[in-house]
């Protein structure tokens, strides 16, 4: 490995786990089908880097771009409908032909399809944990995807670089390698014209004055560059390096690591738990603290008491994720709420030993609380 090399992409060269992300441009055509070749290239990478002693979780879209073709369409769907049926047709050719690429290697792909709330709820998370660490412990390679069928508008990822992002910290990945049509992260779209391309990003400072655009070249993927750059984001501040590069230099990505844009990793590792509520995919209601609630929560990281609680909006039920938010109305925490919106309005306020014996269980636990920055 070259000295010349930062040390993030030693980091990433050198990890053991890695998540790997292939969008939709780099597996399927214009036209809408499987690229059977450029699947073919990208298996033969990672095949390389198992060989070597490597674990890969691939996390793949092209489910919706693999599905316009077999079903007739022109082009990518824009109502929901239509893709989660171009996804329920594209999903299973895209397993297929992993699976058939993999067997040159001898190598057993597992497919799993998540939903936002297989990563926010606890015991789904821990589901999804179990079972991509039992696919890795048993040498097979997870091939992940949005579980788009059924996925809604309001409980989408959206993109498949936040999944990847969060995915990357629920197997505990070493490194999240970012794979695109574009070989590298520019300061502007380079499709627009004169751009530069930008090899390392070591915080948020770096990204001052780069314009990620938020639309593909191909129609074919979503999210654009503005995804990835906040899934590296999301990545880096849990500790895990990322680097960005084309599926077309992925040997490079996965060997030396000497291609793309690779991103510092800015902070430390959270716990799977603290990591999940900060990053949760959305909030469905909103509890209004007063101030004695917020230093609890906030600076002694305290449970939080229906006591400290002064009003509240939302639909949710127990179980879901809330924000928390202090007398002018910022957000100050997340957290698992432990009630239905329902039941709170009449202990709102009260303190514990006035309530009912089942409901003195705190409003939000600590262990179910992040503070926010
Ligand atoms: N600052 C930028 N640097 C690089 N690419 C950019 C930038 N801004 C926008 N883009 C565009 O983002 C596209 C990649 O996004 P997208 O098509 O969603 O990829 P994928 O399908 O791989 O997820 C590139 O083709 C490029 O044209
Ligand atoms: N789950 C969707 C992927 C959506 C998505 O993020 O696509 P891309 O921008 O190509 O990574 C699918 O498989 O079509």
């Amino acid at each position: 490995m070259s000295d010349q090399l930062s040390a993030t992409r030693k980091a990433v060269a050198a990890a053991q786990r890695v998540v790997v992300k292939v969008g939709s441009s780099s597996l399927t055509t214009t036209k809408g089908g499987l690229d059977a070749a450029r699947l073919a290239a990208l298996v033969d990478t990672v095949a390389r880097r198992v060989a070597a002693g490597g674990q890969v979780v691939l996390v793949s879209s092209g489910a919706i771009a693999a599905g316009i073709a077999p079903l007739g369409l022109r082009r990518r769907p824009k109502d929901l409908a239509t893709q989660q049926a171009a996804a329920s047709v594209g999903q299973q050719a895209l397993a297929h032909a992993y699976a058939e690429s993999f067997t040159r290697y001898d190598l057993t792909v597992g497919q799993v399809l998540l939903t936002a709330d297989d990563v926010v709820r606890r015991g789904h998370y821990r589901n999804a944990q179990r079972t991509l660490n039992r696919l890795l412990g048993l040498g097979a390679v997870p091939v992940v995807n949005e579980n788009d069928t059924v996925a809604t508008h309001e409980i989408r990822f959206g993109d498949n670089d936040r999944l990847a992002a969060l995915v990357s910290h629920l197997v505990g990945a070493d490194a999240l390698v970012l794979l695109s049509d574009v070989d590298a992260l520019y300061d502007g779209d380079p499709r627009r014209g004169d751009a530069s391309a930008i090899r390392e990003i070591n915080g948020d400072a770096d990204m001052e004055g780069v314009r990620a655009g938020r639309t593909g070249a191909s129609g074919l993927g979503t999210g654009g560059m503005a995804s990835k750059v906040e899934a590296a984001r999301v990545a880096c501040s849990s500790g895990i390096p990322v680097l960005l590069t084309s599926a077309a230099l992925a040997d490079r990505a996965l060997g030396p690591a000497d291609v793309g844009t690779a991103f510092a990793a800015t902070g430390s590792r959270l716990s799977a738990r603290r990591f999940w509520l900060a990053h949760a995919a959305g909030a469905n209601g909103r509890l209004w603290l007063d101030d004695g609630a917020v230093a609890a929560v906030v600076k002694r990281r305290r449970s939080l008491l229906a006591a400290g609680v002064t009003a509240v909006e939302g639909a949710f039920d127990g179980g879901d994720v809330v924000e928390l938010v202090n007398p002018v109305g910022k957000v100050v925490a997340r957290g698992v709420v432990a009630y239905d919106a329902t039941e709170l309005p009449d202990l709102i306020g009260r303190s514990t030993h006035e309530l009912p014996a089942e409901q003195r269980r705190e409003v939000v636990h600590a262990d179910d609380l992040v503070p926010l920055r």
